[in-house]
């Protein structure tokens, strides 16, 4: 099997956002898919109503193919502090039009004020590795995990834009969808992530480096989060840039001429850039005159993150067969 389904930015593509059917009937609720966490979690009708706020909710009553997991919960909290918890089921999941009939679907119970505030964000798809998924007695699968067998390949591509709509694939690529050849490097999933390293990166048109980059992919995550000497070298080479301490990030004018950010991928010599206007994120002002930058410190992690500002200047293959990621310009 293949599939294919639209996702689509919130403002400042802060999240992307994609339809997913639950149940019989089907109830489409609005997911963000993460390949940096591994729970499915959904807003649904035991989610505290205080908590809720617009979001449309999965009933698992509503649905003849849902079935409880007795005993069985779950508790996340993610790497920007949210968190959420709450009971499991299974039931029939299709995205972009592939299914699979006994999907965990944990049921939120609570929610934090981060997902709380979102009504467009109707809950997570984690597109992890299973080691992490938090469901207790028993870790439950992901969806990707789930449907590689019956993919005609096991892999899964995103294509993320910038302020517009971009696209998850399944069991195939898209050879329009990207230019030149696709560059493959090895992941390491011990963590949970999709980790990988890249091996140097370049500001502006300024020489390749050799420090390397270890990271993982996060479509999770909005941001590109990196080792302070790249993070300072880059604000160094923009104009008026600061960091902010009330904010905590780096900013920069919206008016000022932001270099690429350029890393390697794989030993030939292939690389991905970032566009500066990427890393002129969103205004923080309302007169628009101060932006918060794309790329801030991944301080404390442990590693770095090449989340959204970095995804979405790529068309990137996460092959679940052979535990690569592959990466192209587009
Ligand atoms: O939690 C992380 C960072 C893992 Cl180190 N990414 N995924 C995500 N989901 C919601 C917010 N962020």
């Amino acid at each position: 099997s293949t599939g294919s389904a639209q996702t689509n930015p919130e403002k400042n593509d802060v999240e992307y956002l994609t339809p997913v059917s639950i149940g019989t009937p089907g109830q489409v609720l609005n997911l963000d898919l993460d390949t940096g966490s591994s729970d499915l979690w959904v807003f649904s009708s035991l989610t505290t109503s205080s908590q809720v706020n617009g979001q449309t909710l999965y009933d698992p009553t509503k649905s003849t193919t849902a079935n409880q997991l007795q005993g069985y919960t779950w508790q996340i909290s993610y790497g920007d502090g949210s968190s959420s918890s709450g009971d499991v089921y299974t039931d029939t999941v299709t995205v972009g039009g592939v299914t699979f009939s006994a999907q965990a679907v944990q049921v939120a119970k609570t929610v934090s004020s981060e997902f709380t505030s979102d009504p467009a964000n109707h809950g997570l798809l984690g597109m992890g590795f299973g080691s992490i998924n938090t469901v207790e007695p028993v870790a439950q699968k992901t969806f990707f995990d789930n449907i590689m067998p019956d993919l005609d390949l096991p892999l899964f591509t995103a294509d993320l834009k910038r302020s517009a709509p971009g696209r998850y694939n399944f069991g195939y690529i898209d050879p329009s969808a990207y230019k030149g050849e696709i560059t493959y490097v090895p992941v390491d999933n011990d963590s949970g992530f999709w980790a990988w390293t890249s091996p140097a990166y370049a500001i502006g048109s300024r020489n390749f480096g050799n420090t390397t980059l270890k990271g993982i992919a996060d479509t999770g995550a909005s941001l590109f989060l990196l080792p302070s000497a790249a993070v300072s070298e880059y604000y160094g080479a923009v104009f008026g840039a600061k960091y902010d301490r009330s904010q905590g990030a780096f900013t920069v004018p919206c008016d000022a001429s932001a270099p690429d950010f350029t890393f390697v991928v794989g030993d030939h010599g292939a690389t991905i850039t970032v566009p500066g206007n990427y890393i002129k994120y969103a205004p923080i002002d309302d007169a628009g005159k101060t932006c918060f930058g794309g790329i801030q410190l991944d301080t404390g992690i442990g590693f770095s993150i090449f989340g959204d500002v970095a995804l979405k200047s790529a068309f990137v293959v996460f092959n679940g067969g052979n535990r690569t990621i592959g990466w192209a310009t587009k």
